[in-house]
């Protein structure tokens, strides 16, 4: 039997060090012991986002400055089906006092030490170690060399993900540019996906796989890597990603870019309405850099991808 959805608004509560906030439900709820994202139902007539300030008002007492949507992941408990509108709040104004968790706590992505987590949540933290940027890298134009300082330079202020796109460089050269980069980035926690080859990914130690949209067409199953991503034009690929249960996807060009030139732009609002309501995080690409990150989120993406920018004068995440 079909049950109605119930609509529920999540914060991920954000200070400056990455730390997010948790709660504890109380005894007398459903679930009572586990850990959840502070938020609450969706009343009639209300948005998601209202209802995350109203909720956040209620039960922590605080008032929200800026929130950013970021996923909506469905779950059918036994005791009903919910549809969690989860948003990122990196500002608030008002002290935490909380009046209906039996606990609070500040935990790091993928440092979450207490447990259980609600059900619904495992992809949620999974999706929270995801690092905001991406860098995309383009050895066979820059030089195997430069793009190694560079990719050094990058990490060393702070970029947390990097994706080895090399079609142009020869097998053996791609085999020891890949196994470079896993080690340069590995050494300083950074994550590796390796554009299109399952066997170059495993040989080179990297965390997952990066899917081009032609490949994303083909599968009929999630390729078995931890992270597994795409790139998305359009909304039927990023519903085809959302149901291989893909990590992560990158959606673009939202602006005019050097790599794709005569590509049209997509701009904020056609690339918002594209993603909304996805399940898993979405990166913004093409003709972006470090100062485009605040639209970017406004718009609902997880963080930004870049090719060139990155390699330039990249910032911490
Ligand atoms: N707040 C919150 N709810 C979550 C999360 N994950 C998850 O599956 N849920 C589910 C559990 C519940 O079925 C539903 C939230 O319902 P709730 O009972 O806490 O809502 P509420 O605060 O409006 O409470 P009430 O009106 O029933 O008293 O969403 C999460 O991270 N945070």
């Amino acid at each position: 039997m079909s049950r109605k959805v119930v609509n529920v608004a999540a914060g991920v509560i954000t200070r400056e060090d990455g730390s997010f906030l948790i709660g504890q439900r109380a005894p007398g709820t459903f679930y009572p012991g586990y850990w959840e994202f502070p938020g609450g139902k969706v009343e009639a007539g209300e948005s998601p986002a209202d209802a995350l300030k109203r909720e956040l008002d209620e039960e922590l007492g605080i008032r929200v400055e800026r929130l950013y949507p970021w996923l909506v992941r469905e779950h059918a408990y036994e005791h009903a089906h919910v549809r969690l509108h989860f948003f990122e709040v990196p500002q608030w104004q008002g002290a935490v006092n909380d009046h209906v968790h039996s606990a609070l706590a500040w935990v790091q992505p993928g440092h979450v030490d207490r447990s259980p987590m609600l059900p619904a949540n495992g992809p949620i933290l999974k999706a929270l170690r995801l690092p905001r940027r991406m860098g995309i890298t383009c050895a066979a134009a820059m030089g195997v060399a430069a793009q190694l300082d560079a990719l050094d330079q990058a990490l060393a202020q702070g970029l947390g993900m990097v994706q080895v796109r090399e079609a142009g460089l020869d097998a053996r050269e791609r085999r020891a540019f890949a196994t470079e980069v896993v080690r340069r980035a590995h050494a300083v926690g950074a994550l590796v996906v390796i554009n299109d080859d399952e066997a170059l990914a495993d040989e080179a130690g990297a965390d997952g796989l990066h899917l081009p949209a032609r490949r994303l067409a083909e599968l009929t199953q999630r390729p078995a890597f931890e992270w597994v991503g795409a790139s998305c034009h359009s909304r039927e690929e990023l519903e085809r990603a959302a149901a291989l249960e893909l990590d992560y996807v990158l959606l673009g060009p939202v602006k005019e870019t050097l790599s794709h030139p005569g590509q049209p732009a997509l701009g904020w609002d056609a690339f918002a309405a594209l993603r909304a309501d996805l399940p898993m995080p979405v990166f913004a690409l093409g003709g972006l850099d470090d100062a485009d990150m605040t639209d970017a989120r406004l718009a609902g993406a997880h963080g930004v991808a870049a090719i060139r920018s990155c390699w330039r004068t990249p910032r911490r995440d």
